[in-house]
């Protein structure tokens, strides 16, 4: 039985008076027709509280809560934009690049030996000198921990060009964490909405840039994002490519290789490829993967993927899922793949000393960012986990089935 209020506004104009009248009624709230029995949201949070707890331990109960809370923003700075004032306007509103803020490479494996976060032991960390620069050029501008205030739309400047795109600031990390030198070709293999996409032209060192998504509603939509946020003449320059196809064929139907690839994998994907993450399972009924009709697409979710990846180039693979099925399983079967069917070494990065050098902003568990401010209840969540695959330069060139 639901209750429910109505206030009535009664105005009475010779009098000048105004009134609220309120009547309570009680509805029979129709189950049978309405409510699933066990709605999606539901099974998806003790699905997650099932294994989550076990794989995460003391940190599952401030990630559940952070998982549940709005999700919190970031404004990826567009320089193709000449819209003036972006930056200092969101500075002036308290926001603050996380790039930036952050120590310099070359103080990045002191920070990391410095670091008291609760990482393994500092020394397993990777050397300075194997760790990818951090683009200078990627700028991300968020607001404070415990401040959820929201950005303002973004302006367009005199050419229509937008000045700045907002997204998860997490799904920067994985753009980042591919270290994109000048004159790469790059493969964004899942590429809708755009936002990595858009992440990786910022750099303006990607010389050819393959942006692939099997949805094609979803290719449109990354479509509209480019001609939002980059002149019309550096699309027609040729440098970007868009296909709408199913990325697991694309490695081996195509002849090219990339020095770098993004597969930002959809964390599950139902029958109508539509793609939720964790977060969204959690708080969405609509389009839920965890719905009793839609169990066989969640798992039978792509574990698989091919990235034609130019030797001693590298593959980040990022997910918005904590599960390990989604993460470790899939980076270990690539490997094995990888080496035992088709020879290729691969080698695994370790980017520990990456989720310590962005832990003021995502509090990190190995890879998987959050903000688990302890006890404050505003977070900026969506896990992004990043595990970076990168093919040594004996490696063949090869494409890489997962
Ligand atoms: C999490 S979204 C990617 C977000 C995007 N990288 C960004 O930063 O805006 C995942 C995308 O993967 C696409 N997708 C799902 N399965 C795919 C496949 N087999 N090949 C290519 N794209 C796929 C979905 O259509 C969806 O747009």
């Amino acid at each position: 039985m639901a209750a429910y209020v109505c206030t009535k506004l009664c105005i009475n104009k010779s009098k000048g008076s105004i009134r609220f009248i309120q009547r309570r009624y009680r509805v029979k709230t129709k189950w049978a027709a309405t409510r699933p029995k066990f709605p999606a949201t539901e099974l998806a949070l003790h699905n997650f509280d099932t294994s989550y707890s076990k794989q995460l331990r003391d940190l599952w109960p401030s990630i559940r809560v952070a998982m549940l809370c709005e999700q919190k923003y970031g404004a990826l700075l567009n320089s193709f934009s000449s819209a003036p004032n972006v930056i200092t306007e969101l500075e002036a509103q308290g926001c603050k690049d996380f790039i930036s803020i952050h120590c310099t490479r070359n103080e990045v494996h002191q920070c990391s030996q410095d670091s008291t976060t609760s990482h393994r032991d500092s020394t397993e960390l990777e050397p300075a000198a194997l760790q990818p620069s951090i683009s200078p050029d990627i700028k991300c501008l968020v607001f404070p921990k415990g401040d959820i205030s929201r950005f303002k739309p973004a302006r367009p400047d005199s050419s229509g060009i937008l000045g700045y795109y907002l997204l998860d600031a997490a799904s920067v990390l994985p753009v980042l964490a591919l270290d994109v030198q000048p004159g790469h070709t790059v493969l964004d293999l899942c590429a809708a909405p755009g936002g990595k996409t858009l992440a990786l032209l910022q750099t303006h060192s990607v010389n050819y840039l393959w942006a692939n998504d099997l949805s094609g509603s979803r290719t449109m939509r990354l479509r509209r994002t480019l001609q939002s946020y980059l002149p019309k003449e550096f699309l027609d320059e040729n440098k970007i490519h868009i296909t709408s196809t199913d990325g697991r064929q694309l490695g081996m139907t195509e002849e090219k290789s990339f020095d770098r690839v993004s597969i930002g994998i959809p964390c599950y994907t139902n029958k109508y490829k539509f793609c939720t993450t964790d977060r969204h399972s959690a708080m969405v009924e609509e389009n839920n993967v965890f719905k009793r009709s839609w169990t066989k697409e969640r798992q039978t979710s792509p574990l698989a993927n091919t990235a034609a990846t130019r030797r001693g180039g590298n593959v980040v693979y990022s997910t918005c899922s904590l599960s390990q099925l989604q993460n470790e399983c899939v980076v270990q079967q690539a490997i094995s793949l990888a080496q035992q069917e088709l020879g290729i070494a691969v080698q695994v990065q370790d980017l520990r000393w990456f989720a310590q050098r962005f832990s003021d902003t995502f509090k990190s568990q190995i890879f998987q960012t959050f903000d688990l401010s302890g006890g404050d209840l505003i977070h900026m969540t969506v896990s992004c986990i990043q595990r970076v695959l990168s093919f040594p330069p004996h490696a063949h060139n090869a494409t890489l089935p997962v």
